[in-house]
């Protein structure tokens, strides 16, 4: 079976996109990375990508008169490299509905969906004191943090954490469970069917 082209979006420490680019490098796994996109320049994630060899692009939003225009920009430079599954990973835009009409789309959020969504998981987590928050991989929708969901995993609040401290936690456990669920998509396809997501042959 031919490897999964993965095109990955970022806006910052890019981490996540480390994990897939250290997974991608065994064939076995079953995918590649065919692009890295970022919202914004110097950034360690696009760094990352570079010195892996991989192509990226930059579309910032303020360069374009409005935000329609952006979405199409983007929607049209992903096109270029033909992805089987785009991964936002760490990616601090919205994306449009037209962009995930044609491409499907995961999403790593930092705590366990449906609660705490937004840009700031782990810090709504600690102040509203939950004991368990964790990570979620979802299917991108039009909502916020609002689409099917593929795999979570729990993680511990502890008593003296703060937010860098927990959120670094959750990002150690987030990447395993962005690498081990993407590689099983690659490998073995997935399924969606309204809020149910398969992966594996009885998938599609
Ligand atoms: N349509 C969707 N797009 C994206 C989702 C999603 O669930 N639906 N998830 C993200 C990431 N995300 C949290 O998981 C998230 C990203 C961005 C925002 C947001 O409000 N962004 C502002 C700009 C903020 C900035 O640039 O600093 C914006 O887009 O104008 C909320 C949640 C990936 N995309
Ligand atoms: N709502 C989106 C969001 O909060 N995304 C989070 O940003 C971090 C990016 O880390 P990374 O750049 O090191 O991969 C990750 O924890 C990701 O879930």
């Amino acid at each position: 079976m031919p490897e999964a082209r993965l095109v990955v979006l970022v806006s910052g420490s890019g981490t996540n996109l480390q994990a897939l680019i250290d997974a991608c490098a065994d064939p076995a796994y079953g995918a590649r990375i065919a692009a890295v996109g970022a919202d914004r320049e110097d950034i360690e994630g696009l760094a990352r990508a570079e010195r892996a060899g991989i192509p990226t692009f930059v579309r910032q939003v303020s360069d374009f008169e409005t935000r329609e225009g952006w979405d199409s920009a983007v929607t049209t430079v992903v096109e270029r490299f033909e992805p089987d599954i785009v991964v936002s990973a760490g990616f601090m835009k919205l994306l449009s509905q037209d962009f995930l009409d044609r491409f499907l789309t995961l999403n790593t959020h930092p705590a366990l969906c449906p609660s705490f969504p937004g840009m700031h998981g782990p810090r709504d987590a600690l102040e509203h004191g939950v004991k368990v928050t964790g990570a979620t991989l979802f299917v991108v929708d039009a909502g916020v943090d609002t689409g099917p969901i593929v795999a979570q995993v729990p993680v511990a609040v502890e008593e003296d954490d703060d937010v860098a401290s927990l959120h670094e936690r959750i990002k150690t456990a987030e990447r395993a469970m962005l690498v081990d669920a993407v590689g099983r998509i690659a490998r073995e396809g997935v399924s969606v069917d309204g809020r149910k997501v398969r992966i594996g042959t009885s998938a599609g």
